[in-house]
């Protein structure tokens, strides 16, 4: 059912002009046709036969006078909840929208009948009854949410979806309801039963089509994006979802509800029909009365006395009602109304369209629209003054911080009762511990709105707390691209890339494209995680005694024994010995699994070391890392003796492709890379750096899959050969021989959960199931394939002399565009164009 709604809405949505000038058109129609026959009015009150004056019933006026008090009491209702729902565009869309189709198209639907309304004293009362604001601004809302013209539709087809289920069985009841009243017998009540039925129907038709129609139109007009920001549409978005479900008992009671009604209004009208023909509306309106009884002084009094009652009642309840609305009603009903865990939802609502709205131009600036949700959402708590701090040491000491405001926690902060790095733990929210350790930050910075565009909210910080992060205050937010498929060991993979660095991608992705045919094969030549310390003994003697003891096979044996004892995965593979003078440089190798295994291997070679400690108590362990592991350095060692994953691959690229992907010759690319990754290395002393721009690859996919990315310093170490190949050499052979590059499908940052995205796309979240390991291992194989792709298209844009178009294209595209209309080349005096 909802969903049929839901295919309407979006047909009235999305052809808004269609539907408007068909109803207007209608309505016009309906508005000038022709009279057969002399309209019979309806009146509200009835001739009298003896006094030939307005007939008058006490009855009615009772009757009246209680409808009028109901018809008032429910508008103040209506506009209370609309203030809740709260927004001047709202209630202005709603308001005008039930005036005019209540008035007008009934207004219609009557000179179609050829009925005139004389006296729409009373009806007025009706109205107010059968109006529901709360209806049409709900459906406005479901519009407003829409961030960009191409969601109006959707949106509003959302909208007509969720409420219209319950908008027609509402109509149907409310027909029903109503309808009993012209069995009533009250001879006005009568008359405006029948008019309050038609409007309902009426009303009903319009709000299906002229309103979603008048909705898409004015947002498509009106830009949707400026409505956003008044609106708060995020707020109502997660109200409207989660108050307009039907409740599906009360949907049933509807229903039998309006079965029975049925039931006794064919009853009544069959035996009304067959007691009378006559009967009906137009009877009612023709009605007489005598009244002579009424003539006598008595039925002047009460005349006179119940419609001055009548007044007075309706008069007092209005002036109650006005004093109240704008004296006595909460100010901020909206916040009174919904719990605080409601609130923080709607906020993370908000955060996700913002996201989603952040790629419509129209919208406002970041910045702008962080400071109104900074300023309009903010969980500050009443601006009351701080308790004492006795009182909010009281409230923390009994583990209640969530009662205690954010001043009142700076507060804490501030006379050191909570350590501000503690601040999570403190407030147990760590949503809430970064926000306020911003607010603190940001009272101590010279641009206090400098943290207005690093975003805090909507972070998993249970995963960044003891794994990965301290002193928090947000995150970045990193632009990920993919290049690929890559080939690699005939398996397809496409690789997430992390970077700021424009065209990065784009030429891994030719790379990619370069190897699709023949693709890459890799081979993983070793295994082994290191950490060096360094220790002093009293002499070079004893030092060189300690490097014959470690040597020896069983001592080795019982030192693996202490360091395998420490993990599950961790193992010992080799431990090399470095002396210089009395200090003594102990290397440990060792495999750890799926994890990159820094913490891993520590752990272990504490343990070593206490134990090497036993057999030489004049031993001074002088750090846990002597900078011979090497960790985060440049180093000769890693680049001779590995560390980590040791990798090498290759891959073989026709001439064909050399020419049309890369636009290039083999012959350009060989010379090219002896000139540049051999010769100009060496003169420039590098260590490890034979290659192009292997760390661009390597850092963008670290930072992807959530390694530790100061380790793109070693990891980045690669040689990159390339040589002719096939029967005429003119074919392209290239390698990459990474021997140490520091990766993990498990701890540090591959537990964050967009971080383990990246890691799943590839295949190698986790641990590996079956062999520990082989999810790293195979992660460092697609690294390395992944910089042969980087490697081959750099070379080749340097080749054919390609670099600085292609960058000022992709990495400068703010002044690209006119430095690319100029060409680029050159002046006639020599001069480059900027
Ligand atoms: C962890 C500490 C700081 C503890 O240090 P501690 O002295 O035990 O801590 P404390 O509780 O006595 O507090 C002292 C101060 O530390 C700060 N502090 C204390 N705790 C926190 C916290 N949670 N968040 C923020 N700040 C903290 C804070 O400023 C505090 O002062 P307070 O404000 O309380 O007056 C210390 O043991 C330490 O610095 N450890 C070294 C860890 C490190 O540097 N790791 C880097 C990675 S290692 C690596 O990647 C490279 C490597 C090692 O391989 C390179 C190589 O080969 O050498
Ligand atoms: N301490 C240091 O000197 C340095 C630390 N780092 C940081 O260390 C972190 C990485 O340390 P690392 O040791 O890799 O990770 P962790 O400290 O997270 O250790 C890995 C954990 O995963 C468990 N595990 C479960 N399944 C496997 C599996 N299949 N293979 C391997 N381990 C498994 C290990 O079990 P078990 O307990 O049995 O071993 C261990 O507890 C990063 O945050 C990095 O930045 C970086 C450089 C230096």
């Amino acid at each position: 059912m909802s969903r049929l709604f839901g295919m309407y809405g979006r047909v009235c949505a999305s052809r808004p002009w269609e539907v408007i000038v068909a109803v207007i058109t209608l309505t016009a129609c309906f508005l000038t046709m022709e009279k057969s026959q002399k309209p019979v009015p309806i009146t509200t009150t009835s001739t009298c036969l003896g006094c030939k004056e307005d007939h008058f019933h006490a009855a009615d006026v009772v009757v009246m006078t209680i409808i009028r008090c109901l018809a008032i009491l429910y508008s103040y209702h209506q506009f209370r909840n609309l203030q809740n729902l709260g927004s001047k565009y709202i209630l202005g869309i709603a308001g005008l929208f039930v005036v005019f189709s209540s008035f007008v198209f009934t207004s219609a639907v009557l000179n179609i009948l050829q009925i005139e309304l004389v006296d729409l004293k009373d009806a007025l009362f009706f109205f107010l009854l059968l109006i529901d604001l709360s209806k049409a601004a709900k459906l406005a809302q479901f519009a407003l949410i829409s961030s960009s013209e191409d969601e109006i539709a959707s949106c509003i087809a959302k909208g007509v979806s969720i409420l219209g289920p319950t908008i027609t069985l509402d109509t149907v009841v409310e027909t029903l309801v109503i309808g009993v009243g012209t069995l009533s017998g009250v001879h006005r009540l009568e008359i405006l039963s029948y008019f309050a039925c038609l409007s309902v129907i009426v009303n009903y038709i319009i709000f299906m089509t002229f309103y979603p129609a008048c909705l898409s139109l004015m947002m498509e007009l009106g830009k949707v994006s400026n409505f956003y920001g008044e609106e708060k549409a995020g707020v109502t978005k997660m109200l409207l979802e989660e108050t307009e479900k039907s409740n599906p008992a009360v949907q049933r009671v509807k229903l039998i509800m309006s079965i029975g009604l049925m039931a006794v209004h064919i009853h009544s009208r069959w035996s009304v029909t067959s007691g009378n023909p006559q009967d009906g509306l137009n009877k009612n309106q023709t009605e007489t009365v005598d009244c002579r009884e009424d003539t006598s002084f008595y039925g002047y009094l009460m005349k006179q006395f119940a419609l001055s009652a009548d007044h007075i009642v309706i008069l007092i309840l209005l002036i109650t009602l006005m004093i109240k609305f704008i004296f006595f009603e909460s100010k901020d009903p909206l916040r009174e109304h919904i719990e605080p865990e409601t609130i923080r939802d709607i906020k993370r609502g908000i955060q996700r369209q913002k996201r989603t709205i952040s790629s419509s131009v129209e919208v406002q600036t970041d910045v702008e629209y962080n400071r109104f949700i900074e300023a309009e959402y903010s969980d500050e708590q009443v601006s009351d003054a701080p308790r004492s701090l006795p009182d909010c040491l009281k409230i923390y000491r009994a583990d209640e911080t969530s009662e205690l405001t954010d001043d009142e926690i700076i507060m804490l902060i501030d006379t050191k009762h909570i350590p501000a790095y503690n601040l999570e733990k403190a407030v147990k929210n760590p949503e809430r511990g970064v926000k306020i350790r911003r607010k603190i930050l940001e009272n101590n910075l010279k641009k206090r709105e400098s943290l207005i565009n690093l975003p805090y909210r909507n972070y998993d910080y249970s995963k960044v707390l003891g794994a990965c992060c301290e002193n928090v205050i947000g995150y970045i937010p990193v632009p990920i691209g993919v290049a690929g498929p890559l080939l690699v060991d005939d398996k397809k993979y496409y690789i997430p890339m992390a970077t700021t660095e424009g065209c990065l991608i784009a030429s891994t992705n030719r790379g990619c494209r370069a190897i699709e045919k023949s693709g890459v094969k890799s081979r993983l030549i070793s295994d082994g995680m290191t950490r060096a310390p360094v220790v002093r003994f009293p002499s070079i003697v004893k030092a060189s005694d300690a490097v014959t003891w470690i040597k020896d096979t069983d001592n080795f044996a019982a030192l693996k024994l202490s360091f395998d004892s420490t993990s599950r995965f961790a193992k010992l593979q080799k431990i090399t010995t470095h002396i210089a003078g009395r200090y003594l440089f102990i290397r440990f190798v060792a495999e750890t699994g799926d994890a990159m295994g820094m913490n891993m291997i520590s752990k272990g070679t504490e343990c070593c070391l206490h134990a090497l400690q036993r057999h030489f108590p004049e031993m001074e362990i002088l750090s846990l890392s002597g900078n011979v592991c090497t960790d985060k350095k440049p180093s000769a060692i890693n680049w001779l003796q590995n560390r980590g994953k040791s990798v090498v691959c290759e891959c073989i690229i026709s001439s064909e492709v050399v020419a049309s992907v890369l636009k290039t010759t083999t012959k350009a690319l060989i010379d090219l890379n002896i000139s540049k990754n051999m010769v100009g290395s060496a003169i420039a002393g590098s260590i490890g750096g034979f290659n192009a721009h292997a760390a661009n690859i390597v850092t963008a996919i670290f930072i992807a899959t959530g390694q530790d990315a100061a380790q793109n310093i070693s990891s980045s170490n690669c040689m990159t050969i390339m040589e002719p190949w096939g029967q005429n050499g003119e074919d392209l052979y290239v390698s990459c021989t990474m021997p140490s590059i520091e990766i993990g499908t498990i701890g540090g940052g591959t537990i964050l959960p967009a971080q383990s995205a990246c890691l799943d796309m590839l295949g190698v979240r986790g641990p590996h199931e079956d062999i520990p390991g082989a999810n790293a291992k195979q992660l460092a194989r697609i690294v390395c394939a992944s910089v042969v792709a980087g490697e081959i298209s750099l070379m080749a844009a340097l080749a054919s002399g390609h670099l600085v178009k292609s960058h000022l294209k992709y990495n400068r595209s703010y002044s690209g565009k006119s430095a690319l209309g100029l060409g680029l080349s050159c002046g006639s005096v020599g001069s480059c164009d900027r």
